[in-house]
């Protein structure tokens, strides 16, 4: 029996009452048991002292690009559109042991941050370069964390009026029978899946209305959920306009792209129409807060997306746009943006974690199973120190948790099983992560100078 006690805990199960002093048993990748005071004893358990300590669900990220990790620091002044162009030049050469390396490498980070659901929309396929869908799956499993592995695609090269060279995409037909064959292959929709597969064409400045249709039709076909980047530029925006004649997310409509299996990653300029058609439809944002500051795309709107009940999730984004972004710090990252636009009231701490893990959840379309501490969900946890030097005179412990630093992790847990114990990585050595990570750096960024 995998039977774990954490007792003694501020536990915050994020969908009701938080519980001061109180316990959590998990039985078999399952939680089972949540209550005040001291937990039974139980026999074969193991017993976590979680006196100090807050225990929140597991973070969920919404929205990132692992493979990114390899080119970090680079084009650091830019616009998106400027930024993308000189990043293509690098990303045509990636393959599968990049993203094997950077996947190892960027969960590795994130696990280290109280993540343990990472979406990754992986949109750059070199013919030729290896099978890369299976290298990512296969290294996902190494660290341990759930993936939502969103398969990406790209057909609109320079020629066709689109923002990436001709030698970055994929055709119309390869893009949508590949990402049908990484649905068919990896896709597990069982409770407890550690792999899921989203249908992710990259951005309407990067993909033809017809591969747009395509992916919704295959997505729906399969049953699976459909996700890309949407108003994320005023560049992007003025684009759209001035191709399509209507906002992106007007044109995301006509093609059939809101609804309750979708999610779009940014979702900075919206209108108040705009706001309102997804939340009506129940279309779900992953906001990215620290890439959106440090591109220089704007601030999202998501007070008004939060009141209009949308579903809202963070994500730190690809490293290379929020250069080693924790998902931890991306709940400041939020309040502190949302209060800059808005002022003191435009989002609070609990705001902030409920988009870390249940919004989160619903923009993957796993708050059944994931997201808040219930029980009959996943036994995925993070349980965050918050008794040492610094956080020890913040008496809130979720303001403690989201306005300070990221608190040190005592234990992250991902189906009831250890991935992180007191701050150190269990399922692969931080050493053989950096040193993934740096591979994949030189491989990409070699003879390129910018
Ligand atoms: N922040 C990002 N925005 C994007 N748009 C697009 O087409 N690709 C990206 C990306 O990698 N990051």
């Amino acid at each position: 029996m995998n039977r774990v006690v954490i007792d003694g805990a501020h536990i915050v199960p994020v969908s009701e009452a938080e519980i001061p002093h109180g316990h959590l048993i998990l039985e078999e990748g399952r939680i089972t048991h949540i209550g005040a005071g001291p937990a039974p004893s139980l026999p074969q358990a193991r017993r976590i002292d979680g006196r100090g300590c807050v225990a929140t669900p597991g973070l969920v990220n919404s929205h990132n690009h692992l493979y990114q990790w390899a080119t970090q620091g680079l084009f650091a002044d830019n616009t998106l559109f400027e930024w993308l162009v000189g990043s293509y030049e690098m990303w045509h050469r990636l393959d599968a042991e990049v993203v094997a390396d950077t996947t190892v490498a960027g969960l590795a980070h994130l696990a280290r941050s109280g993540c343990t659901t990472a979406s990754d929309h992986h949109y750059i396929y070199p013919a030729g370069r290896g099978d890369i869908v299976a290298a990512e799956v296969d290294a996902a499993r190494r660290v341990g964390l759930r993936l939502d592995l969103a398969r990406g695609s790209m057909d609109r090269g320079h020629s066709a009026g689109g923002l990436p060279p001709d030698s970055v995409v994929e055709s119309l037909d390869g893009a949508l029978a590949a990402t049908e064959d990484a649905i068919d292959t990896h896709h597990d929709p069982a409770f407890d899946s550690m792999t899921r597969v989203s249908v992710a064409p990259c951005s309407p400045f990067s993909v033809s209305a017809d591969l747009m249709r395509g992916s919704a039709e295959l997505a729906r076909s399969k049953g699976v959920r459909l996700h890309t980047h949407l108003a994320e530029t005023i560049d992007e925006e003025e684009k759209c306009t001035r191709e399509f004649g209507c906002s992106p997310v007007e044109y995301a409509e006509k093609l059939g792209w809101l609804g309750t299996d979708v999610w779009f990653a940014h979702g900075v300029h919206l209108s108040d129409h705009a706001v309102q058609r997804i939340a009506d439809t129940g279309t779900g944002i992953a906001h990215c807060p620290t890439s959106n500051a440090r591109l220089g795309a704007g601030i999202c709107r998501v007070t008004e997306l939060l009141d209009a009940g949308a579903p809202v999730g963070l994500g730190v984004d690809g490293p290379a746009s929020s250069e080693l972004t924790q998902l931890s710090a991306e709940m400041r990252q939020s309040i502190l943006m949302a209060r800059a636009r808005l002022g003191p009231t435009a989002l609070n701490a609990r705001q902030a974690l409920h988009m870390a893990t249940l919004g989160g959840a619903q923009c993957l379309g796993r708050a059944h199973e994931l997201g808040s501490l219930e029980v009959g969900k996943l036994a995925d946890v993070a349980l965050w120190r918050i008794d040492g030097f610094g956080y020890d005179v913040i008496d809130d412990p979720v303001v403690a948790l989201t306005f300070g630093p990221p608190p040190p992790l005592e234990l992250v847990l991902v189906g009831g099983s250890p991935v992180v114990e007191r701050g150190e990585l269990r399922t692969v050595s931080i050493g053989t992560a950096a040193h993934a990570g740096r591979a994949a750096h030189h491989r990409l960024t070699q003879e390129v100078s910018c």
